[in-house]
């Protein structure tokens, strides 16, 4: 593992909390300079309130994910553009998606309704 720590941030610090988020299912990449994950959801329902937490907090704190959704997923991205590489903003958002989402509930991927199917209600 070799992320990219942008310029000014304690890289030790920011190291170890990639190291306890990668345990916990991020994934990094575009080079290392990303951390990534996708929740799979039981209803469209929850991909709306999961994706609603993470906006309104990210409007809070000026540091805005890229958020893709399905009807069944949010996958979340982070990263800083300036200095470019990862930050302590990028490790404390990303633990605050894993609090939200295991408040909401996750589900394993094959027990997610999948767009089209029979099952598939809002
Ligand atoms: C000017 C403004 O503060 C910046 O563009 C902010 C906005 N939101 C951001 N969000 C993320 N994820 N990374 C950034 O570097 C970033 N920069």
């Amino acid at each position: 593992m070799q992320p990219k720590i942008a310029t000014g941030e304690d890289e030790n610090k920011v190291k170890s909390e990639l190291e306890e988020l990668v345990s916990s299912g991020w994934q990094l990449d575009k080079n290392e300079v990303q951390v990534a994950k996708t929740y799979h959801l039981a209803s469209y329902r929850n991909v709306k309130f999961l994706s609603l937490e993470i906006m309104s907090r990210s409007q809070l704190k000026n540091h805005h994910p890229v958020l893709t959704t399905t009807v069944s997923s949010v996958t979340v991205h982070w990263t800083t553009h300036n200095p470019p590489g990862l930050t302590e903003k990028d490790t404390l958002m990303a633990k605050y998606c894993d609090n939200v989402a295991e408040i909401i509930g996750t589900v394993d991927p094959e027990e997610s309704k999948k767009c089209g199917s029979a099952q598939s209600q809002i």
